[in-house]
Parts: structure tokens; sequence; C-alpha cells
């Protein structure tokens, strides 16, 4: 008998039983050190890839021209690709992978393993939809390869017997933390303050600033864990988790950055937050303040404005509607408008990720002077926090999404971040309040509220 969860779409059959796919894919990266491993589930579940190994790396170091690298190197392989046949198009070969939110800013120790962008063909891949799932092995062959000979992967499989794997499954997210690093409220406030002046003298319109906070645990986190507790809290967020090496990006983002198929490009504004309410009522009450806000209402619009100004650039014709939606998570509402395109032909998805990223959501207004200001005021490296992360098919469709409401976590150690748009008359503890609220999604993954509340209840 298959639980709600496992119906949601993220759980196949294997070895004779049912197993969640990220279980599996996190429990053999635990068996074989330094595998590289990736995990995607859109919003709503329809669609979830797991990928393991890697059959192809494409890397890029560079400061202009990544975009440009990625999409030409996978254009290459992907036009001499041979898939099997009847096999459906989710189910042949994919890239994965991301670039980092600025590659101008020094980059830190923290993020050795995640360059200015990097992209992944996975040896195998599971996709999981509702009408099925696949396995996809992938590798690269040469006119002089000898057989194709898939032992290898075959084998890492069979590796996971149920035993462990039921461990992964049952692993607690609640790793007890002991210690709690973080920029002091005055110092992040202060920066607050002395953007917003200076969008008031007129130096730009609109800044997103963020923080960061890093916490110990007494044992390594257990990653299978907090994906899946991100995929029961987070329902209408984008889960993902990209592990290299010793590390691990996760998080569960609510922003599409870009989707295409075809010529239809699908994109949206979502900027402007406020708190859910504890009661039906109070919830609506705070929902209606948002929705009438000027100071969420202009920061919003900043944002629909350059997005529909890039797609103008790429599209034929660009559909916005006329006001932004109330879009509800589980600890926080955000306006939203969805911005749908027709491109323009030979218009590609890493041409729209380049010109949007990062957009007045993650970056600022003007974006030169915004980033430039975020380099000066937050003082820290964002690595792949408010980046694109996706994922390119064969035919160069495919989705990114903007990776926030995440955390790097490596052994012991997770570093999370959150910003918030910062406008002339931000009030800078209303904006430390918010990101607070942006910070719950993976708090409430590594275990971390509980432990608060225990804490409290223990007073
Ligand atoms: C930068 C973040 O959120 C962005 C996305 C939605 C709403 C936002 C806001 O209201 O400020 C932010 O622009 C983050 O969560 O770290």
């Amino acid at each position: 008998m298959l639980s709600a969860e496992d119906r949601q779409c993220w759980s196949v059959p294997f070895a004779g039983r049912t197993v969640r796919i990220y279980c599996l894919f996190f429990h053999i990266r635990r068996k074989v050190s330094r595998r590289t491993v990736f995990f995607w589930s859109e919003p709503g579940r329809k669609l979830t890839f797991a990928g393991l190994g890697c059959a192809y790396l494409i890397e890029s170091d560079k400061v202009s021209g990544r975009y440009q690298e990625i999409e030409r190197r996978w254009a290459e392989i992907a036009a001499r690709s041979i898939g099997s046949e009847g096999a459906p198009e989710y189910a042949g070969p994919h890239l994965f992978g991301g670039f980092s939110f600025d590659p101008l800013n020094p980059s830190s120790s923290d993020w050795r393993e995640y360059p200015s962008a990097r992209f992944v063909l996975p040896r195998i891949m599971f996709t999981h939809r509702e009408d099925g799932v696949w396995i996809t092995l992938n590798k690269i062959v040469s006119e002089y390869s000898e057989t194709l000979d898939w032992q290898e992967e075959i084998d890492f499989l069979a590796a996971c017997d149920s035993q462990d794997l039921s461990e992964e499954e049952t692993a607690h997210a609640d790793a007890d933390i002991i210690y709690k690093e973080e920029i002091s409220p005055t110092d992040w406030m202060q920066a607050v303050e002395e953007a917003a002046e200076a969008i008031r003298a007129g130096e730009m319109e609109k800044v997103v600033l963020a923080r960061s906070i890093r916490l110990y645990a007494e044992q390594d986190y257990p990653i299978a864990a907090i994906l899946r507790r991100l995929l029961q809290e987070q329902t209408n967020s984008y889960v993902f988790a990209f592990g290299y090496g010793s590390s691990c990006f996760a998080g569960a983002t609510p922003e599409r950055l870009m989707r295409s198929k075809g010529r239809e490009f699908h994109t949206l504004s979502l900027a402007g937050s406020i708190a859910r309410g504890a009661t039906e009522a109070e919830d609506q009450r705070l929902g209606e303040a948002l929705y009438h806000d000027q100071k969420n209402l202009h920061e919003h619009q900043l944002t629909v404005q350059m997005i529909v100004d890039e797609m103008r650039a790429l599209c034929e014709q660009v559909d916005v509607p006329d006001a932004p939606i109330l879009h509800k998570l589980k600890d926080i509402q955000h306006l939203l408008t969805p911005i749908t395109g027709w491109a323009r032909e030979g218009a590609t998805l890493l041409q729209a990720v380049e010109r949007l990223h990062p957009t007045p959501a993650l970056g600022g207004m003007p974006q030169d002077t915004a980033m430039a200001a975020i380099r000066r005021f937050e003082k820290m490296d964002r690595g792949w926090y408010a980046a694109p992360v996706g994922w390119l098919n064969r035919e160069q469709d495919g989705e990114f999404a903007v990776a926030i409401r995440s955390a790097l976590i490596r052994g012991r150690e997770a570093v999370l971040f959150a910003g918030c748009g910062i406008v002339g008359d931000s009030d800078p503890h209303s904006e430390y309040e918010e990101t607070a609220l942006k910070f719950r999604p993976m708090l409430s993954a590594l275990g971390y509220l509980k432990q608060e509340i225990e804490a409290e209840c223990c007073k």
C-alpha cells in the first residue's frame, strides 16, 4: 500500500520494493564518497529527476560568455546523441547544473565545488512522472569505443541493499545544532539603512540584500532526510539538490526563472512578501495588506518591468496580466505575476536565462549599480544562492529556477541564505524580520525550528 507521500510521484519500484529516489541517490553517494548527484522536483511534483554520477561535465569559469559556452558544448553533445527507440523525450539525455550569482565577486572557499557554471550529464538518471518511471543510462562513446557496457551502472544500483536504504529513508533530519554563527542584526540593519539612503539619493531604485546563517551540528546532516522534509513541507516549490564532492547545495525555491518548450517561454515576477497568518482570517488580512501595500507593489512592479523588457527583446509576443496574484507558501506569501512569451526564431532558453539573471527580485535596479551595491554592502560570497539552477534536454528546452530558500551543506556544517528587496522607504527592522521568514523552510528541514521550540518549552 503506497502512502500519500509515495503517491506524490517521487517513489520508484526498485529491487522488489518502493524506494524514494532521493534516498537511493544519496545513499549511493554516501557509500561511494565524492559522487556527483542531483535532485529536481517541480512544484506539484508532476516531474521529478534524480541523477547520479557524471557521464559528461561542462564547466566554465568565465566572467562573460559562460551561458554561451554551456549552450555550445551541450548542443554539440546533444546533436550527436543516440537514444533508445520509443523512449519519451523526458527520459532522454538531460544536462543539470547551475551558475554562480556573481562571477565578478571573489569566491570563498565555501563554494569551491560550485564554479561560475557547472553542468553534468548524469550516468544514471531517474525520471518520475505521473505516468511512469524511467531509468536512463548515459555514456559518451566514440567511433573507437567497444560495445556499450552498462555493468558498472547496474552494479551501483544493485549494491543498494534494502536494509541500508530503510536507514536512509527513516534517518532523522533533526541533527542537534551545537553552534550558530551569523552577522549581528545591528550590522545587517545598518547595511540596509545605508542601501536605502543610497536609493533615496538617486543612486539606484532597488537592491536586494541578503545575509547568511552558519550552523554546526553534532553529526553530518542527512541530505535524504532534509530533502524528504522539503518535499513534504514546501509543496508549492521546486525542491533541488546539487551534490558535488563533499558538499551539497539544496533548497526549496518558489521562483521560476524560465521554462521553455519550443517557442513558448514562461517566466514570472516574484517580489513583495508578508508572513502567513495563524488563522484564516489573519492570513487573509495579511494577504490583503500585502496586495495594497505601495512599497511592496513598487518593488514588484520594478521586477515585472525589467522582465517584460527583456522578454520583448527575445519574443514576438509577450503576455502579462495587469495585476499580480497572491502566492501562498508555508511560511510566507508573495506577490506573483506570471509572464509568457512566444520566442523569436533562434531564441534559446539560456539566452533568456542570461538576459534575466539577476532580475530585480534578486539583484536590483539598475542591474549593474545594484550588483556593485551588493558587493559593497553584503561583503559575502553568494555562490549559487539566488542564481539560476536547472536543466536542459536534447532539444535545448528545459527549466531554470532561482536558487533561493537554500543552504550549502558540507558534513556537519550548513550555510543558509536569505535576502529581501530594499527600496527608498524600507524599514531595516521589517526587512530583517522578512529574511527571518525566508530562512524558515531550510531551518525547518535541518531540524532547527523543532529544536528551538523544544528549547522554548523547557525554559
Ligand atoms: C531574495 C529572496 O527572495 C526574493 C523572492 C521573493 C520575494 C522577495 C522580496 O519580497 O523581497 C525577494 O525578492 C530570498 O528568499 O532570499
